[in-house]
């Protein structure tokens, strides 16, 4: 396998790499434009303490298979890889040294935009997921908080970069994508992930 250069993120109870840009600008803008207008963008929907709720931010999911996923009482049906979106689980597992079956896929307008904290522990995801986050356009703060001592850090997620998230990342820390007056253009964030099916249980 090849050794490619990562800055370690975490200080202890969890393991997450950033690679910086794995992705020249060009190649960035390209895939950030073929994938705005070729992905079936959803508005996300969640019941929250029996409120209907509608996001702003968009969301779309791919996977191998059409795979039924629940969560916030949402049934979703993942769509099968588009060939950029194939092509960017390849480079993306290549980096990792991981395979993925699955991707979650965002888009964040502008600023106003953002995720709230939380951790990627869904049982259909298992112990100890592995989470690569691929990110193109405007360029984000993303923090962790860990679930116990409070410690907070962040740190820019450029454009055409790579974040990984794996060992006990999710059961320690939350993430967020935190709002900002200060970005005005919209960003696309791919997180590929390893959806456990039925025969693997
Ligand atoms: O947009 C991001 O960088 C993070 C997205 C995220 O945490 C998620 O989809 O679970
Ligand atoms: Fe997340």
């Amino acid at each position: 396998m090849l050794n490619f250069e990562f800055a370690i993120m975490l200080p202890y109870d969890g393991e997450v790499r950033y690679f910086g840009k794995v992705l020249n600008e060009g190649d960035a803008l390209r895939y950030f434009e073929e994938l705005l207008g070729n992905v079936e963008w959803r508005n996300d929907e969640a019941v929250i303490f029996g409120r209907h709720i509608i996001t702003k931010r968009k969301v779309a999911w791919y996977g191998d298979h059409n795979y039924a996923y629940t969560y916030s009482n949402t049934t979703r049906y993942a769509q099968v890889w588009t060939e950029e979106l194939f092509r960017l689980k390849i480079l993306v597992e290549g980096y990792c040294g991981k395979t993925f079956n699955s991707c979650l896929l965002n888009l964040y307008h502008n600023g106003d935009e953002g995720m709230a904290w939380h951790s990627d522990d869904e049982k259909s995801l298992g112990q100890n997921t592995v989470i690569a986050s691929l990110s193109l356009g405007a360029e984000r703060k993303f923090a962790f908080r860990h679930k116990k001592t409070k410690e907070t850090l962040s740190l820019m997620l450029e454009n055409g970069s790579l974040l990984l998230m794996q060992g006990a990342t999710q059961e320690n820390w939350l993430h967020s994508l935190p709002k900002t007056k200060k970005v005005t253009t919209p960003r696309i964030n791919l997180t590929f992930r390893t959806f456990i099916t039925e025969g693997s249980r």
